[in-house]
């Protein structure tokens, strides 16, 4: 594609662009209209029933999607939350208390629960995570058949029949639909609130790449323990309303294993980690098995997780991003193929560069032993403001491990980092997040996207460092991928750029946070000569900015073009320091990269 079809394709495209974007509310707004219209035009006991199981699922489905989808935590124990919030509700109408009230205690203890269970748990990645939410779903089912006296243990508890809104028993189906309605559309709004607030953009961004989700600063296990908190209270209050709709519970049913299953399944169907998917595939699951099971009776028993079953393998083998994926594709929602950045703008360097100022980060005797490899030996050295060190040496020499260690990733065996903060403290940072907010930021050697998002979300997760509100980080991310010149591809998912794009972006995200020392590992490794000059004035541009650099690099053209000192590492240790000029001629240099034979040649 041409720079010139590129520029113009938006404009082209305008009308088309904002039908599109019409098209999705209005397909919702309809659907949901849907839910509540055909049950009261039918006016039926059965078609009642099933909307009202609709919107419990969607509910449900979209509260566990915010974990599940937008966390990326396959949670399979969601039933604790919903059944924690069933007990808590009926236990209290027993005790003369109303579940309005109710639903909100639950939702206060399932958020506490929830808390305390996840925090060992999300330490666990995968199908070890899924797993210890399996384990815990079974001690709650445990726990409820043996605290008889407050469950009722395996013979359950009925719901005393006080009937009106305030108990939330009703003879007709109507009041029930609305309530249930009113928790689906509850659901949707904290799920949509939340996946266009920050705490999304971190969720989605955890979920896609840890590291440089902490590298950008986001605390990783807060954000999902906040997530959650959340789910697990909108679970819980479902539970309480279920619970009252059913007016009977009992441990199998509440803390069920496959009630948990059926939950994670709407989400996977509909589009896991979209705001709307699970309600999707509610609204197309649910009728299928509630009509099965009711046209077959009890020889249909068990007959729903057959259909979900089925229904499941072909949308993995067919359709990867759910139903959704496939509207969006039709609808031609996103991008397709390989896109080539344009060239950036041309950087216009100051005729004085500032001069450069005092120590702002202090490396002293770092050590690294990795098993018997000792990797870091005695590595010391100073970064001055608004000077660029650059850092070079033979692969496997030990530079990468430093950097890991500098910026949080590697906790070191001996040593210390010191960082000057802003209000003039020395200060000893240990986790990446504490380096972030004293305002180092760092890329990565082998480039980090959060591949699901797209080039503006990746680069506002590094602004919202700075710029907590959503539109003024969107408004940082443009402009700091106009200075890339990532400008016309803000719509473009990450995964969809070449290496040279991808090498951009990963700058682009740490320039966005505005850091005072910049960590940059090998970023010209790859990229052609044109690319490399325009990266050289770039850099000096940054560092003309008042911002101090640590470069890694191989690329010998641009350490020498950019660096004020360089120190050269070999087998971990740092073997010479000084004048680019003067370091290339040190026979230890020119003996580590090239052996002894070329000393004297
Ligand atoms: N987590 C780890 N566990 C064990 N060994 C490791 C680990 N990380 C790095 N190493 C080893 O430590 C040594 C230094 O690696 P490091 O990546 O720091 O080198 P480098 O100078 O950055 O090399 P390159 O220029 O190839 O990136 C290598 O021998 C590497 O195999």
């Amino acid at each position: 594609m041409t720079e010139q079809t590129l520029t113009e394709a938006p404009a082209a495209g305008a009308n088309g662009l904002s039908a599109r974007k019409l098209a999705g509310p209005v397909a919702l707004v309809l659907l949901l209209g849907a839910i509540l219209a055909i049950p009261i035009g039918m006016g039926d006991q059965f078609v009642y029933h099933i909307f009202i199981t609709i919107c419990i699922f969607a509910a449900l489905s979209t509260a566990w999607n915010i974990v599940g989808g937008f966390a990326g935590q396959l949670s399979l124990g969601h039933a604790i939350f919903y059944g924690i919030g069933g007990y808590t509700g009926v236990i209290l109408v027993n005790l003369g208390v109303t579940p309005w009230i109710g639903m909100f205690a639950g939702a206060g203890i399932a958020a506490i629960v929830a808390v305390i269970i996840s925090w060992p748990c999300f330490r666990l990645h995968g199908p070890f995570f899924a797993l210890a939410s399996i384990a815990f779903l079974e001690v709650f089912r445990v726990l409820a058949l043996h605290f008889r006296d407050l469950t009722g243990g395996a013979t359950g508890l009925m719901i005393p029949l006080k009937i009106g809104w305030e108990w939330m028993v009703f003879r007709e189906r109507l009041p029930a639909l609305l309530i249930a309605f009113g928790m689906l559309l509850v659901c949707l709004g904290v799920a949509w609130v939340i996946r266009t607030h920050r705490l999304g953009y971190y969720l989605v961004a955890t979920r896609e790449r840890e590291s440089a989700a902490k590298a950008a600063g986001v605390r990783t296990v807060r954000v999902r323990l906040a997530a959650v908190a959340v789910s697990a209270a909108l679970a819980a209050m479902v539970g309480t309303f279920h619970a009252m709709y059913l007016t009977f519970i009992e441990p199998e049913a509440m803390f069920s294993l496959s009630f948990s299953i059926q939950i994670a399944m709407f989400a996977l169907i509909g589009g896991i980690g979209t705001i709307f998917g699970p309600l999707l595939g509610a609204v197309l699951l649910v009728p299928i098995t509630e009509f099965a099971r009711g046209a077959l009776g009890a020889e249909a028993i068990g007959l729903h997780g057959f259909v979900y079953g089925v229904v499941l393998m072909l949308v993995v083998l067919f359709l990867p991003n759910g139903v959704l994926g496939l509207v969006h594709r039709v609808a031609g929602v996103g991008t397709r193929g390989r896109v080539e950045p344009v060239a950036p703008p041309a950087i216009a360097l100051a005729e004085t560069r500032p001069p450069v100022g005092d120590t702002v980060m202090r490396i002293e005797g770092l050590q690294k032993h990795f098993g018997g490899l000792h990797v870091t030996n005695d590595v010391s050295f100073t970064l001055r403001e608004g000077e660029i060190l650059g850092v070079i040496g033979p692969n496997g020499a030990g530079k990468t491990t430093v950097f890991n260690m500098i910026s949080g990733f590697l906790r070191p065996d001996a040593g210390t980092v010191s960082v000057l903060s802003p209000d003039g403290a020395w200060v000893q940072p240990t986790t990446p997040g504490d380096y972030a907010a004293l305002g180092v930021g760092r890329t990565f050697q082998i480039v980090q996207p959060f591949a699901a998002m797209t080039v503006e979300e990746n680069i506002m997760v590094g602004a919202f460092h700075r710029h907590p509100h959503v539109a003024d980080a969107r408004e940082a991310a443009r402009q700091t991928a106009h200075r890339m010149g990532l400008g016309h591809y803000l719509d473009a998912e990450a995964r969809s750029l070449t290496i040279g794009g991808l090498k951009r972006l990963e700058v682009a995200r740490v320039m966005a946070m505005e850091p005072r020392i910049l960590l940059l590992d090998e970023v010209m490794a790859g990229i052609n000569q044109t690319d490399v000059r325009r990266a050289v004035d770039l850099m000096l541009s940054i560092r003309d900015g008042g911002v101090s650099i640590i470069a890694i690099e191989h690329v010998m053209q641009a350490v020498m073009s950019l660096s004020d000192r360089v120190v050269v590492f070999n087998s971990g240790q740092i073997i010479a320091e000084g004048d680019p000029h003067e370091v290339v001629r040190d026979p230890h240099v020119i003996e580590a990269y090239l052996g002894k034979d070329f000393v004297h040649a």
